[in-house]
């Protein structure tokens, strides 16, 4: 809607900042708060009251505990600021240490902001366990039961009611409603977490909530980021506000190496024994570069450590496995993680923190997805040793040199939209009637070859589609003149069914096709496309049999360059396709082929085909 002018403004807090209470009558109840009109003293006053606000019945006496420790994040003594702020501006961008109480205080100060709207609350996370464990948390916090005021939601699994008024869910899931409703029509106020990790699903969100809160003023947005890149929000919102939250819950010391390590791995297993050895009481948290790695260190430390519980952490374990770190134990625990516990994680008892390093990039030019060992950022090690410190006071063990974290440290990582294929993104954004997608409003607009070759794979997928379609009509006539009966249902039993889908595939993705290389061994291929050298993944059901073509779904950098998800191909089959005429095959500068051995197989193919039709 024009007219409406989107702001943002500072808010500064400190851990030492004191609570403005306002005394409030006895008899104030939840329907008497006026949305984007209460105050800091009304929303405490409903909190301490011995009733609970929400239902009927007393508060429990954890729920005391609780609010007192809550009571003392740096967020909850600028609590009225906060609400000054967002009462003032549609879109709040706000930073604030780890630990000051950003993922589970402000989503509360607005629950009961924007009680009186009837709508909900969406705060998203960019990982499924911070949103499952954030969504507990804040349900205890408030002494409901998960589900009811307080829920979740993530992909097949939505533990939300008709009362859920504050519901915790990944950005990506709140992208795929996006999909359905642009204006975010259910929801009075959006508070997108761990904005600075810039994940792709992050990044489109905040440009689709730009446009949302011009055309709908009374949705309300807070972006969140631990780090001072909040400029980079601020400006992106029409404003150069910077918004401070100082201090975390408890002091952390950190620690560094006095001089490089050649094995980190090894180094961190002997530093985890030494701190059970010589250190008091706390649970171990260490962060390694891999999945394998993890379950290698944890069969080492168990077998090491008899009088200690360890635990792994990743993505791909089950939830009901992720979440028994967060259980009691009675001996030291040492959860060992990859970068899944970075962010947004309380692990209740961390007292150390052992932190390495490693990431993953994105080669638009070879479609290659990387996994090396490199250094982290300042802000990951940061993030890191914020995980110490949250429920007491900790140490953080860098396993380098000062002066690397100070000289040899990475700037942030770059958003993900600048580093990863968007294939999928470009077809969710063209379904939303986004038809040129180059220029939408990127927070950062991603390279144009990344865009470029994205565009390509949805052309690929819909030649695809086209070829099955095709496919599916002439076996439709044949079966019904063979039979004089209509097709019911596809025949995966036909003889030539897998070879038709696999020729529809190798005409629609002809360009990720490859031949094998006899001279440098096994299961090696060269690509048509760009000449790359690369294996087949040992996964493959492929391995070994040394297809003369294939072609590929993906690139994958695991120290060897591989190629993920093959099928066998026939040169016969693409040879009439102008990719692969001689004038399209790639030469040198003196006009010489690049790759011979290609135009040989392809004259063979184009021979043996013509044979076969004469
Ligand atoms: N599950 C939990 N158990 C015990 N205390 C918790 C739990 N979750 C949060 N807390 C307490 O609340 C504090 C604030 O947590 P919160 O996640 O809101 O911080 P944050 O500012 O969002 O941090 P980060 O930037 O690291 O995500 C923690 O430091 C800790 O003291």
């Amino acid at each position: 809607m024009a007219g409406v002018s989107v702001t943002t403004a500072t808010f500064i807090a400190t851990s030492t900042t004191t609570t403005t209470t306002v005394t409030i009558a006895s008899s104030l109840s939840m329907q008497a708060l006026v949305r984007n009109k209460t105050t800091a003293g009304q929303a405490i006053a409903l909190e301490d009251g011995n009733s609970h606000p929400l239902r009927a019945g007393l508060h429990t006496s954890r729920y005391f505990e609780i609010l007192k420790t809550r009571r003392q994040l740096p967020v909850s003594g600028s609590r009225q600021s906060f609400l000054d702020v967002y009462h003032q501006n549609q879109v709040v961008v706000l930073s604030g240490d780890t630990g000051s109480g950003k993922s589970t205080q402000i989503p509360q100060f607005v629950f009961f902001d924007e009680y009186a709207s009837g709508k909900v609350i969406a705060c998203t996370q960019p990982r499924r366990l911070a949103v499952t464990t954030v969504a507990r948390r804040v349900a205890t916090e408030m002494d409901v039961p998960l589900g009811q005021e307080v829920g979740y939601s993530i992909r097949f699994d939505n533990v939300t009611s008709d009362k859920t008024r504050l519901k915790y869910m990944t950005d990506g899931l709140l992208l795929r409603e996006a999909m359905e409703d642009g204006n975010f029509s259910s929801y009075s106020c959006i508070i997108i977490d761990e904005a600075h990790e810039r994940t792709i699903s992050t990044d489109i969100l905040m440009a689709l909530l730009k446009k949302a809160v011009a055309s709908r003023s009374d949705l309300k947005v807070i972006i969140m980021s631990a780090t001072l890149d909040a400029g980079t929000f601020t400006n992106y919102f029409a404003s150069s506000s910077t918004f401070r939250v100082h201090g975390g819950s408890h002091p952390v010391e950190i620690m560094y190496l006095s001089g490089a390590t050649p094995d980190y791995f090894l180094l961190s297993l002997h530093f985890v024994k030494h701190i059970h050895e010589n250190h008091e009481a706390g649970d171990i948290l260490l962060f390694l570069t891999s999945v394998k790695e993890v379950e290698e260190a944890c069969s080492m430390l168990r077998t090491a450590i008899e009088d200690m519980e360890v635990m792994s952490l990743y993505a791909s374990l089950p939830p009901s496995e992720q979440d028994k770190v967060f259980c009691q134990s009675s001996m030291r625990k040492c959860v060992v993680t990859t970068n899944i516990a970075e962010t947004s994680l309380t692990i209740d008892g961390v007292a150390y923190v052992i932190g390495v390093c490693k990431q993953s990039g994105y080669n638009p030019r070879a479609s290659l997805k990387t996994l090396l060992t490199a250094p982290i950022s300042k802000a990951s090690a940061r993030q890191r040793a914020g995980r110490a410190g949250r429920t007491r006071p900790g140490v953080c063990y860098r396993l380098y040199d000062e002066d690397t974290f100070d000289n040899v440290f990475l700037p942030p990582a770059p958003p993900g939209i600048l580093e990863n294929e968007i294939t999928s993104e470009i077809l969710m954004l063209k379904n939303m009637g986004y038809n040129a997608v180059g220029r939408f409003d990127f927070v950062t607009p991603p390279h144009p070859e990344v865009y470029l070759r994205g565009l390509e794979d949805l052309r690929a997928l819909y030649r695809v589609l086209k070829e099955v379609v095709e496919i599916r009509k002439q076996l439709k006539g044949v079966v019904q003149t063979l039979f004089n009966e209509p097709l019911k249902a596809s025949d995966f039993g036909a003889a030539n069914y897998d070879i038709n889908i696999r020729k529809a595939l190798a005409r629609s993705f002809f360009y990720h096709s490859a031949l094998h290389c006899e001279t440098r061994g096994d299961d090696v291929y060269t690509t048509v496309h760009d000449n790359h050298p690369a294996g087949i993944h040992p996964d493959s059901s492929l391995v070994g049999i040394n297809h003369e073509w294939i072609i590929y779904d993906r690139f994958i950098y695991t120290g060897k360059q591989y190629m993920q998800i093959v099928t066998a191909i026939d040169p016969e089959w693409i040879v009439d396709l102008e990719h692969f005429q001689d004038d399209r095959l790639s030469r040198k500068r003196n006009g010489e082929l690049r790759q011979p051995k290609v135009k040989a197989s392809l004259d063979k193919a184009r021979a043996a085909r013509q044979q076969s039709t004469t």
